[in-house]
């Protein structure tokens, strides 16, 4: 039967309905946590390099306040539409809830195919985005971040845009996270996200009884979440044997060179024509014969097109909702573990409420003790979405939920954002 094509946003309520209904959480919860506090749409006004102007919406998406500031990246795509990023920021909020951070969720976007623009054009749409929402964000407000196509460059030109706007002679580089480290950047965090995907991989192979040590491991895109995944994939001992990118699939039944490989996509700017491994078409990367496959590209990645190909016992979702609710009914009647990406890809969000710490107090933290704080916080979150798995008999993504909304549901029920009969006199 053809997949009932539901987008992001319908996805992600779907996916909050499923767990308050199994928490029995009030009504008021679930319809406050199914739609975004506040919604921005910008037009953006941008001077070309032949003179003429072109027009580039975007958004900004704040979805829940109830924890603390809100928190999420920027994303410049042409694909990218409202309800993608309302979607994507109320993940954030979950995600933000389950690694019990003191945020609530956030996401911002630009259409715009970035490769067409000049590296000036680019930064005139950075600052040209971060002056439209200046109003709607700040240091204790919301607090963005990189995602697809946007990095510590993009970064730094919004903090120099933000702070001229705002500063009063100031730099104020709490605004944004995700810089370079050589301007107030955290240590750890270009890499943290993959290396959060690859200790959560770990951590799920126990539950398989796999060891890390000499397990199959696959990789869809090769950007900076599936780099660092590959990468500390095969440093904690995975054969990495097929790595996918926008143009083709390697495969080694050796296990690739992640480092070469990398040292390859820097050089030549796709992973196609790397003469260490067999290439292949991009989507037979779902077929390979692998035990974990991370998904690290985008949305709607795995589907009712392509589930019937996946041999892996374990799937962790480094991308933002790479797998469809249909796909993964049928991947979870089959057994496989799938590591919902609220987890599997939190380690970035949680190294950027670290450089926001150290940014706030000024004091910064070795590589080591930004990688050690990482793992020991991923790990905690890691082992209390086991135990609500277990002792509700659960999927994974509904028990990272369900404590996510029980985190949520305290703070707005102490504010009084809902009644239930709960209210102590003093
Ligand atoms: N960066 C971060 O810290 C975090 C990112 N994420 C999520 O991880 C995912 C990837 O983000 P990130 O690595 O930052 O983004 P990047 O832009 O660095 O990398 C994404 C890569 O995937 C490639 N790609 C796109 N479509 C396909 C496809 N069908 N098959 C194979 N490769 C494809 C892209 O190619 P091309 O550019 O040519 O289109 C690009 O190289 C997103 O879902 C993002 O929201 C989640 C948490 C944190
Ligand atoms: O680092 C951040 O604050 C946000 C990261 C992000 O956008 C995500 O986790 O999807």
């Amino acid at each position: 039967m053809a997949e009932k094509t539901l987008n992001p946003f319908e996805i992600v309520q779907l996916q909050v309905k499923k767990a308050c209904d199994e928490l029995g959480e009030n009504e008021a919860v679930r319809k406050i946590l199914s739609v975004p506090e506040k919604v921005m749409e910008v037009n953006i006004p941008v001077e070309m390099d032949n003179g003429t102007t072109r027009i580039f919406t975007g958004y900004r998406v704040q979805h829940n306040t109830s924890a603390g500031p809100t928190k999420g990246g920027i994303r410049f795509h042409p694909k990218v539409n409202k309800d993608e990023v309302k979607a994507l920021a109320t993940w954030m909020t979950f995600k933000c809830r389950v690694m019990d951070l003191p945020y609530g969720g956030a996401k911002g976007g630009i259409i715009v195919e970035p490769k067409e623009l000049s590296i000036r054009e680019l930064e005139r749409l950075a600052r040209g985005y971060a002056k439209s929402i200046a109003q709607i964000i700040g240091e204790r407000v919301d607090i963005p971040a990189p995602d697809v196509n946007t990095n510590g460059q993009v970064m730094s030109w919004m903090v120099d845009e933000y702070s001229l706007l705002r500063g009063v002679g100031q730099t104020l580089p709490a605004v944004f996270t995700g810089k370079p480290v050589e301007f107030d950047g955290c240590l750890g965090r270009t890499e943290a996200t993959g290396y959060g995907v690859a200790i959560i991989a770990r951590e799920a192979s126990k539950l398989k009884d796999l060891e890390m040590s000499g397990v199959r491991f696959a990789v869809q895109g090769f950007g900076n979440v599936g780099s660092h995944t590959a990468m500390y994939a095969e440093e904690m001992g995975a054969k990495v044997v097929a790595i996918s990118d926008i143009d083709a699939c390697l495969i080694n039944e050796k296990g690739l060179d992640v480092k070469a490989l990398m040292k390859y996509m820097k050089e030549n700017r796709t992973i196609s024509g790397y003469p260490k491994a067999d290439e292949i078409n991009r989507d037979e990367i779902f077929k390979q014969e692998c035990d974990i496959f991370a998904p690290c590209a985008l949305e709607n990645a795995i589907t009712t097109r392509n589930v019937e190909q996946i041999k892996a016992d374990i799937i962790v979702e480094g991308a933002n909702g790479p797998t469809t609710p249909e796909a993964e009914n049928e991947l979870l009647k089959r057994g496989v573990l799938i590591v919902p990406d609220i987890l599997a890809n939190a380690g970035g969000v949680t190294v950027s409420y670290f450089e926001w710490v150290q940014n706030l107090h000024n004091y910064y933290w070795s590589f080591e003790e930004v990688q050690e704080k990482q793992e020991r916080k991923m790990v905690a979150a890691f082992k209390s979405v086991v135990e609500m798995m277990k002792a509700k008999n659960v999927d994974m993504r509904k028990a990272a939920y369900m404590i996510a909304i029980e985190r949520l549901a305290t703070p707005m029920r102490l504010r009084g954002w809902f009644k239930d009969g709960t209210y102590k006199r003093a």
